[in-house]
Formats: C-alpha cells, sequence, structure tokens
C-alpha cells in the first residue's frame, strides 16, 4: 500500500450523535491507506500499532486549511468518528486527501451497492489497493461539480429572479451575473479546491529523491539551473514537517524553498565565537528544542556556507542532542554548486569550502549530480554557460556573450533588473532614477552609536546614513527581517506612501528580486562583469538567463571568468573516485 500510505500523528475522536466528544486517542506512528473492497466501495484503514480499523465511506468532509504545514481533519458522519492528522508530509497528505475525495466522488456517482444485494451476492471477498487517480476520476469529478454548481445557481429562488431579470434584457443586470459565475468557477468550494503539483521530476531528480527518501546523508551538486531547488521542494514536501529544517545560506535562497537561514535555525550568532560558547548559545531552551526535534536537516546553496561554522554546527549537534553519531545522527540533504559563489572571506583568513570541512567527510555518504539544464533551452547558450562554469573563456564563449551588448531587452515597459559587482556603481545607477521622479524627497537620517565612527559604519552598513526617498521610488531590503513573510534580503518594492503618523515607516508591496542573484531565474537581466572580483560571479550572474534573447553583458570580458581551482579539484577527485553515485564518471571528469 505503498501509495496511498500515509504515516502521521492522529488523533481520533469518537463523536456522539449530539456533537460531543465521547472517546479521544493520539497515536505518534498512525498510518493511513485506501483500500477497495469486492463491491468496489473505497475504504479507509487505520493502522495504529498492531490493530487495524477499516472504514467503509460513504461520506466525509474534510478541514484542509493547514493542509501545506502537514495538518488535516477528516470527517466521516456515518460511523461518528474523526482524525486529526499532523506532521504528515505535505505532498503525501495532499495526494492522499485528492485520492480519497476524488475516488469516493466517482463511486457515489455511479451509486452505491445496496445491503441487501451484498448479501445476495456471492462473490469473493477481497481488500486491494486503490488504484492511483485517473485522468478520466478527475474529469468525472469536475463535471459533477460544474453541474451541481449550475442547479444551485438556477434553482435557487435569487437564481430564479436574476434569470427573470435577465430574460428582460436588462444589461446592468448581465454584468453581476457573468461576474458571479466566474469567480465561483475560480474557486470552486469543497475539497476539489486541493491544488496537486503538475510537474513531475526527471530520473536524475527521482534517484536523489530515493536516496533521500532511504534516509542517506545525501549531498546533490549541478550546474545553475538543474533543478535543484526545485528537488528540494519536492523532498520538502514528502518529509515529516515538525522533523525537517529547511534552511539555506541566504535569506532569499532560504525563501526559495519556504525555509529560513542555516544561521537562524542554528542559533548560534555568526558561530565565530568558541566553540563553548555556541554550546552555551544552543543551550538556550527554543534553540535546544529545535535542534532535538529536527531529523531532517536541508541546506540549499551550500557553496556559501563557511566550512569552519559547518564544523561548529556538527559539533554543537551532538552535544545538545547527545548523540555522537555525526550531525547527532541528523539526516543530511545538502545540495548547491561550489562552481558558483564561495562563502564570504573572513577578512584576511583565507576562506574554507565546506567540503573542506572534518564534518563533511564525516558526514557526506552519499553524493550525487543532476546534470539537466531546465533553465536554459537554447544548447548553445548552455554549452556557453558550461565553459564560463569551469573558468573557460574559448573565442565561440566570448563572441556570444560580446554580441548580447547590442540586445535591447527592455520589453513593455518592465525595466530589466541590473546586477553589479560593486556597491558604488549600485549607488551611482539609483541616485540616477531617484533624481528622475517628480515628488518630493524624503530624507531619513540614521541614528549611529557613535558619530566618532561614522565613516567605518558607513563603509560595513549596506545602509546609508542619509537615505533618500520618493513616492514611486523601487526600494530593496538589504537586511532579513522575516523570511517566512518574504522580507528577505534582496526583495523588492516600490514606496507607495510614507505613513503621516509614524514618521520613518515605509509602506510595501512585495515584489522579488534580489542583491544576491544566486537561485534566481530573470527573464530579462543586464550585467556588468568588468568589476568581478570572485571566482564564480560572472558564472551567477549569466546562469541567471533564461535566454541569450533576454540577456545583455555590457562589458563582457575573458577575466571576469574564473573557477576556483580547488573548487575543480574537488570535482575531478568526485568523479575520478567513482564518489558520485549517478554520472558518467570518465565523460564528466574529462570536464574539470
Ligand atoms: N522536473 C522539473 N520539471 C519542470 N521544471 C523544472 C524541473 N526541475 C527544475 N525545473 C525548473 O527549472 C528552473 C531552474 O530550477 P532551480 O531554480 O531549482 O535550479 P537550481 O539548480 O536550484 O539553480 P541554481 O543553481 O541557480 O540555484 C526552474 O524554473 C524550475 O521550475
Ligand atoms: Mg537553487
Amino acid at each position: 500500500m505503498e501509495l496511498n500510505n500515509l504515516v502521521c500523528t492522529t488523533t481520533v475522536e469518537e463523536i456522539t450523535s449530539s456533537g460531543n466528544v465521547m472517546k479521544k486517542t493520539v497515536h505518534r506512528d498512525a498510518s493511513f491507506s485506501l483500500a477497495r473492497n469486492e463491491f468496489n466501495d473505497v475504504i479507509l484503514l487505520l493502522n495504529i500499532g498492531k490493530k487495524e480499523l477499516r472504514y467503509t465511506l460513504r461520506d466525509l468532509k474534510i478541514h484542509k486549511k493547514f493542509v501545506r504545514d502537514g495538518k488535516a481533519t477528516i470527517i466521516l458522519p456515518g460511523p461518528h468518528v474523526q482524525f486529526m492528522l499532523s506532521n504528515c508530509p505535505p505532498d503525501r497528505l495532499i495526494m492522499f486527501l485528492k485520492t480519497m475525495h476524488t475516488k469516493l466522488e466517482c463511486l457515489k456517482k455511479k451509486g452505491f451497492i445496496s445491503e441487501r444485494q451484498k448479501l445476495k451476492s456471492e462473490l469473493p471477498r477481497i481488500i486491494q489497493e486503490i488504484s492511483p487517480l485517473t485522468m478520466k476520476d478527475l474529469q468525472t469529478v469536475h463535471e459533477m461539480r460544474a453541474k451541481k454548481m449550475e442547479k444551485s445557481d438556477l434553482f435557487t429562488p435569487k437564481g430564479k429572479k436574476k434569470r427573470k431579470e435577465m430574460d428582460s434584457d436588462d444589461k446592468e443586470n448581465m454584468v453581476p451575473r457573468q461576474a458571479k459565475i466566474a469567480r465561483k468557477l475560480l474557486v470552486p468550494a469543497g475539497p476539489s479546491k486541493l491544488v496537486l503539483a503538475p510537474v513531475s521530476l526527471n530520473k536524475e531528480q527521482n534517484e536523489v529523491l530515493s536516496a533521500v527518501m532511504q534516509g542517506k546523508n545525501v549531498f546533490f551538486t549541478g550546474s545553475a539551473g538543474t533543478g535543484k531547488s526545485f528537488l528540494l521542494r519536492r523532498i520538502i514536501g514528502a518529509l515529516p514537517p515538525q522533523h525537517t529544517a529547511a534552511t539555506a545560506s541566504t535569506g532569499i535562497a532560504a525563501c526559495h524553498i519556504g525555509g529560513t537561514t542555516l544561521h537562524s535555525f542554528a542559533g548560534i550568532g555568526s558561530g565565530r565565537a568558541p566553540l563553548e560558547q555556541c554550546i552555551e548559545l544552543a543551550s538556550r531552551p527554543q534553540v535546544t528544542q529545535q535542534w532535538k526535534r529536527c531529523h531532517h536537516l536541508i541546506i540549499d546553496e551550500i557553496s556559501m556556507v563557511d566550512g569552519d561554522f559547518f564544523d561548529k554546527l556538527e559539533n554543537v549537534a551532538r552535544v545538545i542532542r547527545q548523540n555522537d553519531r555525526p550531525f547527532g545522527g541528523i539526516q543530511l540533504i545538502i545540495c548547491g554548486d561550489f562552481l558558483q559563489l564561495p562563502p564570504v572571506s573572513k577578512g584576511k583568513e583565507k576562506k574554507k569550502f565546506c567540503f573542506q570541512s572534518k564534518a563533511w567527510q564525516k558526514a557526506i555518504e552519499i553524493n550525487m549530480e543532476l546534470k539537466e539544464v531546465r533553465r536554459q533551452s537554447d544548447k548553445h547558450f548552455i554549452n556557453v554557460l558550461q565553459n564560463i562554469r569551469l573558468g573557460r573563456c574559448p573565442d565561440f564563449v566570448y563572441n556570444t556573450l560580446r554580441a548580447t551588448a547590442l540586445n535591447n531587452i527592455q520589453k513593455h515597459d518592465i525595466l530589466a533588473t541590473r546586477l553589479c559587482t560593486h556597491k558604488e556603481d549600485v549607488d551611482h545607477i539609483n541616485q540616477f532614477h531617484l533624481n528622475k521622479l517628480a515628488g518630493e524627497p524624503r530624507f531619513f537620517i540614521s541614528t549611529d552609536t557613535d558619530p566618532a565612527y561614522e565613516k567605518q559604519i558607513d563603509f560595513l552598513s549596506p545602509v546609508p546614513g542619509k537615505l533618500e526617498l520618493r513616492l514611486g521610488a523601487q526600494v530593496m531590503l538589504v537586511k532579513n527581517l522575516d523570511v517566512q513573510q518574504g522580507l528577505v534580503s534582496g526583495a523588492r518594492g516600490v514606496v507607495v506612501g510614507f505613513d503621516k503618523g509614524n514618521e520613518g515607516i515605509l509602506t510595501w508591496i512585495i515584489g522579488i528580486t534580489q542583491i544576491n542573484p544566486q537561485g534566481m531565474t530573470l527573464d530579462c537581466v543586464e550585467i556588468s562583469l568588468s568589476r568581478v572580483f570572485e571566482c564564480g560571479q560572472s558564472y551567477v550572474a549569466l546562469s541567471r538567463a533564461k535566454s541569450l534573447e533576454g540577456l545583455r553583458v555590457l562589458d563582457f570580458d575573458q577575466r571576469c571568468v574564473r573557477a576556483d581551482p580547488e573548487v575543480l579539484h574537488f570535482y575531478y577527485k568526485l568523479h575520478m573516485h567513482q564518489k558520485m553515485q549517478n554520472t558518467d564518471m570518465m565523460d564528466i571528469a574529462k570536464q574539470y
């Protein structure tokens, strides 16, 4: 019963006919599945401990407001019982509820076999796994719903009246009527509103998912746009939410997978303090609880996580969880591309990649690679990007990228996102556009802790001491405020007003783009690369573009193409020593 099997925590409540709870039991490892008997009845099976309970479905209600958090309530009015489900893998829960509801609706349409007929029947008794949903099932339910809506609209007294009014050629009444129907169609009532993820994983993504579901500590890598974050979202949907920490090295990347930053999950500040101090920080009750509850730690954009920080995390996890296994026994699901942005360097210290840490050697069991690029479809462009990724710039790459300088990529008044490598360039461009706005300028002056250090603060902080804004100005957050709400560093908005009572508070409309574009896909992008200073920086910027037509490189030069030799060596070793589980080894090793 693998397909329809749903393992979760459930509270079973037996209800009296007057609606009072008669009996209530909680089961941590309950397992639900769906089956059919010889009469084609839909049967809900509930396994708790060694007991199996069977419910033949006739009618049901589902509350699924928190389905994305892995929670739902199933009410069976017949046997007067309700199940409160929690900690379900969200994607599985959605699929399970959808299957149960759809199969039951299809059966209702066909009609139930009466108890009398069943008694007379000589069919052999069977109970078998329910078949997966088919297009026909979905179509049937869709038609039933449409009919129901039509009926309720035509035969309610109100509906009849409106019809009359329409017949009498009253155009004014026709408009709201049509609008009402259209709205109803868009927002159908009942459980059928559940939306299923329509896209499927490709073969290599499925292989990673299956390694993860086997409980392995997996690192999966791949070029930009091979669907690493896409796959992570599916992995998150397949794991129990209460025990899964979805994190990423940056706020914007965390936002893409609906998670939080690795730093905020870890609760050890910057992680630069001595280990004892980090452990002390992690011993705060709330942080400890997070570490203890976590069974699966997901990290996206691992290339930007510092190796020393990773070692500290591993140590803290073991101490807090009082478990000597790597990361205190937490399953690691890590992804990223080390040929993209490296960790932020710590002054003069040499930067340390995560794969150079002791914790990495200890913890990672399986390395896998996604090779099919999904962001771009043009083979020539993909080839150009692969060369840039490896730090190569043969003539055809040079010529192709130089030629993009002539592209006109501004379409339908939508400004291309401009990616810059340096803050001064950003300031200059922003001031130019700000001056073009008609409204009165408004200034916001910072309060610095020590005015004597104003210059240093200006240098270290991304926020100017004096901020100028006008109505209609494009603004961007430079600090994570609330990752869950999308208020992350790089979230973009437009100033739509200044709150009168509260000087200095901005009203936001959230759009999304970013300062650090790693992880993003952009339709139209304009790039200046002449001042690139980091390995992988050009590759990250260029690989955001979906197509060559939507890309404009203002000043392409071979010198901006660089790949870190240590990363190349790491990938080369992975392939040569056949550590990559799903690659054609020699073929790939030749690349590095
Ligand atoms: N199996 C799939 N089916 C359909 N679309 C997919 C699939 N996998 C990935 N994509 C699409 O490909 C694009 C790139 O995916 P994604 O952003 O996850 O790549 P990535 O490997 O994380 O890239 P980066 O390294 O830049 O972060 C997205 O638009 C995503 O929706
Ligand atoms: Mg990504």
